[in-house]
């Protein structure tokens, strides 16, 4: 039976640590403020507004949300991103993804001062991450390699296969995984019998969306399985992953809920007050 990588616990470990660092900031006259921008009615991400919420209350950061219709037209959204990135009081500003079709995202996000981009989405940040020389780092991804790193798990050589081609999760993920050394495939929705490539998968990280998607037959005896996905089935929370079953053949296995989720909700606040010091100076 494998071993939970308890993110739960992690998140909240960090953040007892991450609060001190509030708490100065604070006494120097500064306040991290994010700025979520969230657009139309996506599940995922009702969830993730839910705990950023809490966890920015427990640590002092302050979280400000602007819910805009489905309907919303280009033209809104890009002079609420010009109004919020010339706003001094915020000091980091994302966009909720998926956002409806009828908008065009890369324009959004590339709209979105590198200096201010939490998520780090616009042009020029995601260039940096591929250079290796960035400022920020997106959340799920570093979530993610923190709870490897809390568990010694090493990632030098071993072959990490991710499924999921998005820019939240399996591009960014995979760039952090080659600075790390480890050799990294990445599987997606056109990716031609899964199972060849997930059973050679020393870290299988799932990250799809699909739940069920990876059953116990997909995985490698000992591999570490890290369920990104967040899914609502019958008013529950699940993953991509058959728990009972993948726990079975894993040695390590993160839970959903309390797995990666609040290690990103922890990471993302950290980013936060990064880029607050940075735009201070400290
Ligand atoms: N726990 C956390 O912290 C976070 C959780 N999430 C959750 O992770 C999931 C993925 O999110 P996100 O990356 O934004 O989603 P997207 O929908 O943007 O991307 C999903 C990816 O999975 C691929 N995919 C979908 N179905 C299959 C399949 N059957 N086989 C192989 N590949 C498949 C898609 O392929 P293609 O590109 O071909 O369409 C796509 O690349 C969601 O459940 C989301 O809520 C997201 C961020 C953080
Ligand atoms: N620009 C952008 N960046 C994202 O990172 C992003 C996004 N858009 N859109 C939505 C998805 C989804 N996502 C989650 C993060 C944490 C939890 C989370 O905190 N989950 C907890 C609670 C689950 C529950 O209570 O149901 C857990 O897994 O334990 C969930 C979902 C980030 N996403």
């Amino acid at each position: 039976m494998a071993q939970l990588l308890n993110g739960k616990l992690l998140a909240s470990q960090r953040a007892a640590k991450l609060k001190e660092e509030v708490n100065k900031l604070k006494q120097q006259g500064i306040k991290p403020t994010l700025c979520v921008i969230n657009i139309g009615n996506d599940p995922g991400s009702k969830i993730y507004l839910k705990t950023k919420k809490r966890r920015a209350a427990e640590l002092g950061i302050t979280q400000k949300l602007y819910q805009l219709p489905a309907e919303v037209d280009q033209a809104n959204v890009v002079k609420l991103i010009d109004q919020l990135n010339a706003d001094k009081s915020i000091n980091a500003l994302m966009i909720q993804l998926p956002v409806p079709h009828q908008l065009n995202l890369n324009e959004a996000l590339g709209r979105i001062i590198p200096e201010k981009d939490v998520d780090c989405l616009s042009p020029s940040n995601v260039g940096r991450l591929w250079r290796g020389d960035h400022f920020v780092e997106p959340a799920t991804a570093h979530g993610i390699l923190a709870l490897l790193d809390h568990y010694d798990l090493d990632l030098h050589g071993k072959n990490v296969v991710i499924i999921g081609r998005s820019s939240i999760v399996g591009k960014p993920l995979a760039a952090l995984l080659l600075e790390r050394d480890a050799t990294v495939s990445i599987l997606h929705s056109k990716t031609r019998n899964l199972g060849e490539y997930t059973k050679n998968a020393d870290i299988l990280v799932s990250a799809a969306g699909q739940p069920g998607l990876v059953k116990a037959g997909m995985v490698k005896q000992g591999a570490v399985v890290v369920d990104v996905g967040i899914n609502r089935v019958h008013g529950q929370t699940v993953g991509d992953v058959d728990f009972a079953d993948v726990a079975q053949r894993a040695s390590y296995i993160t839970p959903v809920p309390g797995g990666v989720g609040p290690l990103t909700v922890e990471a993302l606040m950290e980013q936060v007050v990064g880029l607050t010091r940075r735009q201070n100076g400290r």
